[in-house]
C-alpha cells in the first residue's frame, strides 16, 4: 500500500483505500449481517409497534450491526487456515491479507466491545447478555470447536444465526416475546438445508479444507433427504404466527404460497445428479420474503 503511494502521488492512495475497504466489507460478509439484522427488526416491530420503542429500535439495531459485523470479522480471522483451502474463499483471504490478521482483529474486537457498551448503557441486560451469547456460542462453540469437528456443528452455528430476532425483542420490550420465540425457531429450522445446499454446491471445498459437513461424512443422500425435509417443516412453523392470532390470514396465504415454491425450487434442484445454486439462492429469497411478509403485516394489521 505504501509503496503504491509512495510511487503513484496522492490518487492512488485513494485506490489503497479503496481497497482496504472493499476488504474490509468482505471479511464483514454484509449480506449475512444484513439478513440477521432484518430477523431482529421483524421482531422488533412483532413485539412493539408503539412509536416510543422508537429510539431503542434504533439502539438495538445498531447493536446488532455492530456485534454481527465484528463476530463476521473475527470468524474470518479464526478461519483463515481452512478458508485458504476454499476455492470459494479465495476473494475473502485475499481481503485478510489486505487488511492484515492484527488490525481486522481489533476492530472485530472494537466492533463487539462498541455494541455491549451500547447495549449496556443506553438498553438493557438482558440485551447485552443476548448479544454476548450470540458472539460466545458463533466464535468460540462453533468457528473455533463443533465446526471443525462434528458435521451436526451447523447445529451450533444455527444458534447464533436465530439469536437476532431474541435480540431485537429484548431490546425493545425488555423480555423475550412468543413471536420472537417463533421466528427464532423458524430461523434455526431454516438455517439447516440453508447450509447443506451450499455444502452440497462446494463440496470438493468443504473435503479439500477437511471440514465435516454432513454431505462430506454421511453422504449426499442423507443431506439431500434432511434438507427437504426441514424445508418441508418450514411452512407449518412459518404458520403459527397466524395459528396463534399474531398475524392475519393473508400473512397465511404468502407464507403457502412461498413456502410451497421454496419447496418446488429444492425439489427440482436436488433431483439433479449434482445440486446446483437454485436451492441455496432461494432459501435466501424464502426468508427474506417471509420476514418483510412479517413486517408488513404488522403494520398493515
Ligand atoms: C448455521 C448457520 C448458518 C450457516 C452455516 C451459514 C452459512 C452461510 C455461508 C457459508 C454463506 C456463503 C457466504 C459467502 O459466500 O461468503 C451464507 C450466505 C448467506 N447467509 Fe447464511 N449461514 C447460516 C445462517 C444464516 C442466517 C441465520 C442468516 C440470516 C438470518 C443467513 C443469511 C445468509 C445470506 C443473506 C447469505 C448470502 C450472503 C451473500 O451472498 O453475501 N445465514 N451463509
Ligand atoms: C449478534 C451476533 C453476534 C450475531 C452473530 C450471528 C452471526 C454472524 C451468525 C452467522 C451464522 C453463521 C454460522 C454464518 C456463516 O457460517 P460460516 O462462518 O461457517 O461461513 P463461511 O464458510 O462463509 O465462513
Amino acid at each position: 500500500m505504501q509503496i503504491s503511494s509512495e510511487s503513484y502521488g496522492d490518487s492512488s492512495v485513494v485506490v489503497s483505500e479503496m481497497h482496504q475497504c472493499e476488504a474490509m466489507l468482505l471479511l464483514a460478509k454484509p449480506g449475512i449481517v444484513c439478513a440477521e439484522t432484518l430477523s431482529a427488526f421483524t421482531a422488533m416491530v412483532m413485539a412493539s409497534s408503539q412509536l416510543h420503542s422508537f429510539v431503542l429500535e434504533a439502539y438495538g439495531i445498531i447493536c446488532i450491526v455492530l456485534a454481527a459485523t465484528g463476530a463476521a470479522m473475527a470468524n474470518s480471522v479464526l478461519e483463515s487456515n481452512t478458508d485458504r483451502q476454499m476455492v470459494r474463499l479465495k476473494r475473502r483471504c485475499r481481503a485478510l491479507e489486505v487488511v492484515g490478521s492484527v488490525k481486522a482483529t481489533v476492530i472485530a474486537l472494537a466492533l463487539i466491545s462498541s455494541a455491549l457498551i451500547i447495549a449496556a448503557t443506553f438498553v438493557n441486560m438482558l440485551t447485552t447478555t443476548l448479544l454476548i451469547a450470540a458472539a460466545a456460542t458463533y466464535l468460540l462453540l462453533y468457528t473455533s470447536w463443533l465446526k471443525k469437528s462434528s458435521c451436526w456443528g451447523v447445529a451450533a452455528g444455527a444458534i447464533p444465526g436465530a439469536l437476532p430476532p431474541l435480540i431485537g425483542s429484548a431490546a425493545v420490550t425488555g423480555h423475550v416475546s412468543a413471536p420472537s420465540l417463533m421466528l427464532a425457531f423458524l430461523i434455526f429450522v431454516w438455517q439447516l438445508p440453508h447450509f447443506w445446499f451450499l455444502a452440497l454446491q462446494h463440496l470438493d471445498d468443504y473435503r479439500q479444507a477437511t471440514i465435516p459437513v454432513l454431505p462430506v461424512t454421511h453422504g449426499i443422500n442423507l443431506t439431500k433427504a434432511l434438507s427437504l425435509l426441514c424445508v418441508v417443516l418450514l411452512t407449518p412453523i412459518s404458520l403459527t404466527f397466524y395459528i396463534t392470532g399474531y398475524n392475519s390470514v393473508e400473512y397465511a396465504v404468502v407464507a403457502c404460497i412461498v413456502g410451497s415454491a421454496f419447496l418446488v425450487i429444492c425439489m427440482v434442484d436436488i433431483f439433479r445428479l449434482q445440486v446446483q445454486a437454485q436451492a441455496y439462492h432461494a432459501s435466501i429469497a424464502y426468508l427474506a420474503v417471509i420476514l418483510v411478509a412479517l413486517i408488513c403485516d404488522c403494520y398493515v394489521g
